[in-house]
């Protein structure tokens, strides 16, 4: 496989996997909990991975473990190919969702000093967080403390600590939580421009809208494992065709006996049907059935979305299932 850096090098990524992040089988326990169930993904030099699932599932906790806050109790993170240690745990920009931040320290002496902990020269340090700054809206911002910046601002603060020390690799966990509409371009921009000089970006996210617009490739977890993933063109065309109809007059049920149609819900302002059998037989018997009620608005065949995918992949009928 190969891949495109963003000095139009291209780098070979060869088995061993030059800067992919490998998440290999990864378990953990708190106590009676299991977070973590054998997590596995991986993500691609320049590719964008959207971590996806339910409050608790275990999105924090796999970001711990590949920044090496938390130990594994089973499993590996590579980068590289190589299992990760403190020398290459250092070239991972991390946004926590914690956000660890020093309060009372300056905005710019704080990513100065971050950047100078992860090893670059106190001039090198300077120029970055001077550069980052300026670039996140934060140059007017410098000399205050943390604490007394909005939410949003800190958040942005804390984007320009992943950021100074010039990662190899970026992992943020919830970085679009909280932001304005300003903010959330800035966000998005910074990390496609790190996507495309052919960085592994990874975030989590429960904004499944911009992550279905950001993101190349998507990562669903459930219960501690991942339960779906791809691109998200490719989890849609592999999802079961829904039709769309807005028959106003027709009945509750009125598509139901109709054969093809595995599933009926009222949404969108009017019905969706899920099909079994999306063949022209199948779209005509709809078309029929709705004809038979009285007028037909709108009948319209369509994929779900990422929301709707999510939803059918978290739910209790996929419980145990493997990725
Ligand atoms: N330090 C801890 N001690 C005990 N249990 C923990 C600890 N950290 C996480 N857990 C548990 O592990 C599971 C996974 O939590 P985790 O924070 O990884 O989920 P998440 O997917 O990031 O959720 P959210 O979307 O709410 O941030 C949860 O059941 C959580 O309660």
């Amino acid at each position: 496989m190969r891949f495109r850096s963003g000095s139009d090098i291209l780098i070979t990524c060869p088995r061993t996997g030059e800067k992919m992040l490998e998440i290999d089988g990864v378990s953990k326990r708190f106590g009676a909990t299991v977070a973590l169930d054998g997590m596995s993904f991986t993500v691609r030099p320049g590719e964008l991975y959207g971590f996806v699932g339910a409050n608790g599932a275990g999105k924090t906790t796999t970001m711990r473990i590949a920044l090496g806050v938390l130990a594994a109790d089973a499993g590996e993170v590579r980068l590289g190919g190589r299992a990760l240690d403190a020398a290459s745990r250092r070239r991972i920009g991390y946004m926590p969702e914690e956000r660890g931040l020093y309060p009372k320290m300056a905005v710019g002496t704080q990513l100065r000093y971050l950047a100078e902990l992860r090893g670059r020269s106190a001039a090198d340090a300077r120029e970055a967080a001077d550069r980052w700054t300026e670039r996140l809206g934060l140059a007017e911002r410098r000399g205050e403390e943390v604490q007394r910046l909005s939410l949003g601002n800190q958040q942005r603060v804390q984007l320009a600590a992943a950021l100074v020390a010039e990662p190899d690799v970026l992992v943020l966990d919830e970085p679009f939580s909280g932001l304005d509409p300003m903010a959330v371009d800035v966000m998005t921009e910074v990390l496609r421009e790190r996507r495309d000089a052919g960085a592994p970006v990874v975030f989590s996210s429960h904004q499944l809208e911009l992550v279905e617009r950001l993101c190349d490739r998507v990562g669903i977890v459930r219960a501690g494992r991942l339960v779906a993933e791809g691109p998200v063109a490719e989890l849609r065309a592999a999802s079961a065709v829904e039709v769309v109809v807005d028959a106003p007059h027709a009945p509750p049920g009125w598509a139901d006996a109709v054969p093809g149609v595995a599933r009926s819900r009222d949404a969108d302002g009017g019905t969706v049907l899920t099909l079994s059998d999306a063949s022209e037989v199948t779209l005509g018997a709809v078309l029929d059935a709705a004809r038979r009620s009285g007028p037909v608005h709108e009948f319209r065949r369509r994929r779900p979305s990422l929301a709707e995918i999510y939803r059918d992949a978290v739910s209790d009928q996929h419980a145990g299932a493997a990725a």
